[in-house]
């Protein structure tokens, strides 16, 4: 799925309304009668008072609309104005007449803290304040409406996107924001949903289509690509009766020192869970035992040290290296690093933990680093690489700005895994905070150099080896719950997540029936 930026979404609204030759309140109407569905299918005629917060743009006139359907159909409904300027939108005037057609109880004008209502923890708060037009940060007393609803443990839904974030910009006052319990946001997901500093105050969503032009949605370049399920499908490259180990590659994991062999004894174990053909652990020699009792399948050759890395030496060439799990960064280690960029220019390679500190503190081997290397960074080692950020864009921008100068592929993990190629980013939906253990991300190597191995192409590896890695995660803590889950489950669940990605959706025995 696409995400575009505010910017986008008004070209979108524009273009449809001249091409579908319909007018902006009926793109305003489709919009609210899925808003209304929503609520309908969960409330079911229940007379809880739904308390609606109109701003005076199209946003209010959002909430307008979900208002005069709910009242057409019975409601308990309280609208009000929030007056924060005498500026009234077209969408809004016209919706705002048309609610007095339906009810005798007119929408309440607010126009300071003395008109705050009082609201019970039962009741439903619907913001309908500001939408993707906000152009500055909400102060004065709509800062403390929006402080007031947060107070109230009533349920709070957003219209679009909760009122007082930007859907493309960074957060100005964490104060001045709804924190929805939930947002029905219209077309496409926003950015803001799925940044760390602002997707809190949007946990949960649904986004609606409302039917903008197809052609435009399809040829628009977004802001950034959500990767879910249906993208993973497409990444798949399915096996072929005759094809044999030869065919998925022979992957190399470089990756191990002293106490921290596991870690190699990890991502080995994801890589052929992944599917690699072969896979070798190159490892010091401590780790022999261990490589070999752990993994049978793996072939271990082991560094002439005992205890860490210092020069690799193989006597095949590999089809993709995942490399740093567990290494150190003794200057031997260092040097075994420098060396391996310098003589393995062609061989597809994913660098990870100590590899990555490696090249934060000598800068100088960033140039070695071969086109389309894949960095796979946590947001500690990302701060290292490329030094701090204001704020969650200003991270995205010199990421983005850092792919570009040394042509590697950045995968920043975390929550909502963000892929970065240049200009491109792709956001991750699968894992979850079950995956926050030791080793997860030396699965996520393993994966990613497993798939490097059968010939996937870089971007591709590492947009669905992170989907791969998080499914599987996912399904692990759906066995154990978060608490319990370890990075052996989640490798020991790739192949549930291969299953999983072309296994029929089973019939819900709960949903009602819609057709009766
Ligand atoms: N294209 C789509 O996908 C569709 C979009 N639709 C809906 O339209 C929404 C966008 O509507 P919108 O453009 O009218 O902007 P909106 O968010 O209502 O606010 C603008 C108003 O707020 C004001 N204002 C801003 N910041 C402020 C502040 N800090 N403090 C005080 N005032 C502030 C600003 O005032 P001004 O700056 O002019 O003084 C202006 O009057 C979108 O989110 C969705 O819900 C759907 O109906 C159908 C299809
Ligand atoms: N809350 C979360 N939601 C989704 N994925 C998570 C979450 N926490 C951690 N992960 C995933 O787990 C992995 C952790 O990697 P990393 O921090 O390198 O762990 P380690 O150093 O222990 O191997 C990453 O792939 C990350 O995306
Ligand atoms: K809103």
């Amino acid at each position: 799925m696409k995400i575009f930026s505010a910017e986008q979404l008004y070209e979108a609204d524009k273009v449809t309304v001249e091409k579908q030759q319909i007018t902006s309140e009926a793109l305003m109407e489709r919009a609210g009668i899925q808003i209304f569905n929503w609520l309908h299918q969960r409330l079911n005629g229940a007379p809880v008072p739904i308390r609606i917060f109109c701003g005076i743009g199209n946003n209010g006139g959002d909430g307008l609309v979900v208002g005069r359907m709910l009242i057409e159909h019975g409601y308990n409904v309280i609208v009000y104005v929030v007056n924060c300027s005498d500026k009234r939108s077209k969408n809004f005037l016209l919706n705002y007449d048309r609610i007095k057609n339906v009810t005798k109880k007119w929408p309440i004008l607010m126009k300071g803290e003395d008109d705050f209502p009082e609201i019970n923890a039962e009741d439903i708060i619907v913001d309908a304040i500001f939408g993707i037009g906000l152009n500055r940060c909400p102060g004065g007393w709509v800062k403390k409406l929006i402080q007031y609803l947060n107070e109230s443990s009533a349920f709070k839904l957003a219209i679009d996107i909760p009122s007082g974030l930007y859907p493309n910009a960074p957060l100005e006052d964490t104060e001045a924001v709804l924190k929805a319990n939930h947002t029905l946001t219209f077309q496409t997901p926003k950015l803001a949903f799925f940044l760390p500093e602002t997707a809190p105050y949007a946990s949960n969503f649904d986004a609606f289509e409302i039917g903008l032009d197809i052609e435009f949605l399809q040829t628009t370049e977004p802001l950034a690509q959500l990767i879910g399920k249906l993208e993973a499908q497409r990444f798949y490259r399915p096996r072929e009766k005759f094809d044999h180990k030869g065919t998925y590659g022979h992957a190399l994991i470089v990756a191990g020192s002293y106490g921290k062999i596991g870690a190699a004894v990890l991502s080995t174990t994801a890589a052929f869970r992944i599917g690699a053909g072969m896979v070798t652990a190159f490892v010091p020699k401590c780790g022999y035992s261990i490589l070999q009792t752990t993994v049978p399948e793996a072939m271990v050759v082991t560094d002439s040290e005992n205890d860490y890395l210092t020069q690799l030496s193989i006597e095949f060439e590999p089809s993709a290296m995942g490399i740093g799990m567990g290494i150190g960064k003794k200057e031997a280690t260092v040097k075994a690093l420098d060396g391996i960029l310098k003589s393995k220019k062609d061989i597809p390679m994913v660098l990870d933990a100590d590899a990555l500190n490696i090249l934060s503190e000598k800068k100088s081997m960033l140039k070695l680093l071969p086109k389309n290397t894949i960095l796979t960074p946590h947001p500690g080692e990302l701060k290292r690489l490329i030094g701090d950020w204001k704020n969650d864009y200003d991270k995205l921008e010199k990421t983005r700005q850092f792919s570009e100068k040394y042509e590697v592929i950045v995968i920043i993990k975390g929550a909502y895994t963000v892929t970065v190629y240049g200009e491109k980013l792709y956001i991750n939906t699968t894992g979850n905070p079950g995956m926050g253990t030791a080793g997860s991300g030396d699965a996520l190597c393993g994966v990613i150099t497993g798939l490097l191995s059968q010939g996937y192409d870089p971007l591709l590896a590492s947009v669905f080896g992170v989907y791969m890695h998080g499914r599987a995660g996912d399904i692990a803590a759906g066995q154990l719950g978060y608490e319990a889950v370890m990075t052996g489950d989640v490798i020991d669940n790739l192949s549930e997540a291969y299953l999983d990605l072309f296994a029929r959706q089973e019939p819900s025995t709960t949903e009602p029936d819609e057709k009766k």
